[in-house]
């Protein structure tokens, strides 16, 4: 394997190996590391396991894919196996966070893959929606069984929305008394919520937020301020990302105790700069107009050398991940006789469909490109990824280095290109990168330009990717619903002043996403070019596949023949464009804030005093975040840096 990225800034420990710690790991752990591969440790898996074994509080920033997971998991069970006695029926001892099901889930394998080495806990692990066979019944109280708790072992719980019901989850916990629990936010609350679950102060150990901007964000606040206040304020606390921003490190100073800073970067090739992401991936930017995008995308996947076997493609909405999943294999190209796998996955597709389609990524042993968003941007460990293209700049800065950093892990070599239009995002997003940590070059080879005087590459690839939404009508109804959202996520870039709708090239995106037509879109109202495209379409015949659907139709538009007033029409509300909304945002935002006043005060007299207290102590964090965010975004604009 190659060399991982070396440590610098904060952290002063180096790659060492496993057996140097003082204490020393448990020697089922030792062999568990040497049977997994994993000669030594990695810098942040060196600088944080001793400090977290102990009673300190830990935030770890550290580059993606440079071993954060086992840095925590190792601790936590280590803590599980050394306390005096094992924990009393239906206490937990420990819980581990995440921010979306597909991270719970590749946490849980790993603990999983750990265990294996800890015979009475290997003999705990059961599947995650295993039904204890005495409690079939969804709907019947769950029985109570007795367990053994004469010996220490480590009984891990995974909880998922999706593929279990809560009555399940609890039926498990009921039956197996897990101590450590992998959830997601949700999941956890739900759980906790019964009276049967306890997490004591002289039971409960340690928790661990991975990706822990991510789960303080306010998507997250009010699950997570429930969950803190079922759990002991005297426990130990690991924050985890390879984006802890500095705001995130205030915390220290409210929600957390005793605790160490521990930040992992790695120097740039020539040992100057700090970087924010591994040495090992590339990080580039090509710029291209719309058009040309996805035909440099067909270039890169055959030309590459070597073959990617993995690659990822960000898109920015989840429409659009349903609308090109359908178009884009048509100008794919084949390797070695043999086409890509184009496997589609967003966070609105079911829990079945998500968990089939992720595992069959992760399984393919074709060459697979995954067609995501930002579902899969963090934590997500596929060590063959070995290419990620992110066809937009996520709206989030933040995001762009976990999406980057999907590539290039455990110090595989890998490559990250992110696509610009000519430009102001041209000019101005490589420089808004670099002074974020996380600078990008111009890839510069002759696998990746698309010589295009005439515009013919641009065009034959967006007629062949149109023969195909021409097979059928709800292709064409995907993309006239994918292409204002994209456009709506494009509006709400964090660096507007670089993302400027009123500097699109209509016609270019139209070509560039295969449109038939182009929406009926406010911003268009004023736009004098030709929406039809030149693409001369028989809407009238324009047929779906689906018979039902095409039947219904027709009788649709019989009906419409009759009556021409049956046109539907957009209400005036919908014609209105995006900016003239602002105002009336505004209006409706305040009056929204009073609301959430109104609600958040009848909720804290509902509130137990263990919630109270758990809602302070959020609401400090987030106050010390705000504050810190306030601070820094003074600082760039003093210094020029600002959005
Ligand atoms: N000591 C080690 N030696 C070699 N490889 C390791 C070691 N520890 C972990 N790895 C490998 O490194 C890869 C990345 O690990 P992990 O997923 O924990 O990274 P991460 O830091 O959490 O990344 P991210 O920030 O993207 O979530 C995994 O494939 C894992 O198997």
């Amino acid at each position: 394997m190659a060399p991982i990225p070396r440590p610098a800034v904060d952290s002063v420990v180096p790659s060492r190996a496993w057996d140097a710690l003082t204490p020393p790991l448990a020697q089922w752990i030792l062999d568990a590391v040497s049977d997994l591969g994993y000669k030594r440790m990695t810098p942040v898996q060196a600088s944080t396991i001793p400090e977290f074994m102990q009673n300190r509080d830990v935030v770890v920033e550290a580059v993606t894919g440079s071993g954060k997971t086992l840095a925590y998991l190792i601790p936590v069970v280590e803590r599980l196996l050394r306390l005096e006695e094992p924990l009393k029926k239906h206490h937990v001892g420990a819980i581990i966070l995440s921010p979306t099901r597909e991270l719970a889930a590749q946490i849980y394998s790993v603990l999983q893959k750990l265990l294996a080495f800890h015979s009475p806990s290997a003999a705990a692990i059961k599947p995650p929606n295993d039904e204890p066979n005495d409690c079939q019944d969804g709907d019947q109280e769950p029985p109570i069984v007795e367990f053994s708790t004469s010996t220490l072992k480590v009984v891990p719980q995974l909880l998922l929305g999706g593929t279990t019901t809560t009555a399940q989850d609890l039926r498990y916990f009921l039956h197996y008394s897990p101590n450590l629990l992998v959830s997601t936010p949700g999941r956890l609350l739900e759980l906790l919520s019964s009276p049967h679950v306890h997490c004591p102060q002289f039971s409960f150990e340690v928790l661990v937020l991975d990706e822990a901007d991510r789960l303080l964000d306010l998507g997250f606040k009010e699950d997570l301020q429930k969950i803190l206040g079922r759990l002991p304020k005297q426990r130990r606390t690991g924050l985890f990302s390879a984006s802890v921003s500095e705001a995130v490190h205030q915390l220290i100073r409210v929600g957390l105790r005793n605790s160490k800073k521990i930040t992992v970067k790695v120097k740039d090739a020539g040992g100057g700069e700090d970087r924010r992401t591994p040495s090992s991936l590339q990080m580039s930017y090509l710029v291209t107009p719309c058009s040309h995008k996805f035909p440099t995308v067909s270039k890169l996947l055959a030309n590459l050398d070597p073959l990617p076997t993995k690659s990822i493609i960000f898109l920015s909405t989840c429409a659009a991940v349903d609308y090109f999943q359908h178009v884009l294999p048509s100008i794919f190209p084949q390797r070695d006789g043999q086409p890509f796998t184009l496997i589609p996955l967003h966070g609105k597709q079911v829990s079945k469909a998500r968990d089939k389609n992720f595992a069959r990524f992760a399984n393919s042993t074709n060459p697979a490109i995954l067609l995501t968003t930002d579902v899969a941007a963090r934590g997500l460990d596929i060590p063959q990824v070995d290419l990620v293209m992110q066809i937009d700049p996520p709206s989030d800065a933040k995001v762009f280095l976990h999406r980057c950093g999907r590539a290039g892990r455990a110090g595989r070599k890998g490559l990250s290109v992110v696509f610009l239009q000519p430009g102001r995002e041209a000019e101005e997003y490589p420089g808004f990168l670099e002074r974020r940590g996380t600078p990008v070059s111009k890839l510069i080879s002759e696998n990746t330009a698309v010589e295009d005087p005439d515009g013919s590459v641009a065009a034959v690839a967006a007629s062949t990717m149109r023969k195909v939404v021409l097979t059928d009508r709800a292709i064409h109804d995907k993309a006239q619903r994918a292409f204002p959202s994209w456009l709506k996520a494009y509006s709400k870039h964090q660096a507007s002043h670089i993302f400027r709708i009123n500097e699109l090239d209509w016609e270019d995106l139209g070509k560039g996403w295969a449109l038939l037509k182009l929406p009926k879109m406010p911003e268009l109202k004023r736009w004098e070019g030709d929406k039809s495209l030149g693409v001369g379409v028989d809407f009238l015949s324009y047929a779906y596949k689906d018979k039902q659907r095409e039947l219904l139709r027709q009788q649709a538009v019989r009906e419409r023949e009759g009556n021409p007033r049956l046109e539907p029409v957009a209400s005036k509300e919908k014609r209105k464009a995006w900016s003239a909304k602002l105002d009336q945002h505004a209006e409706r935002e305040r009056r929204r804030e009073k609301k959430r006043t109104r609600r958040e005060r009848d909720r804290w007299e509902h509130m137990t005093p263990a919630e109270r207290e758990g809602q302070k102590e959020l609401e400090d964090m987030i106050e010390q975040v705000k504050q810190q965010k306030a601070e820094e975004d003074r600082f760039e604009e003093f210094h020029g840096f600002g959005d």
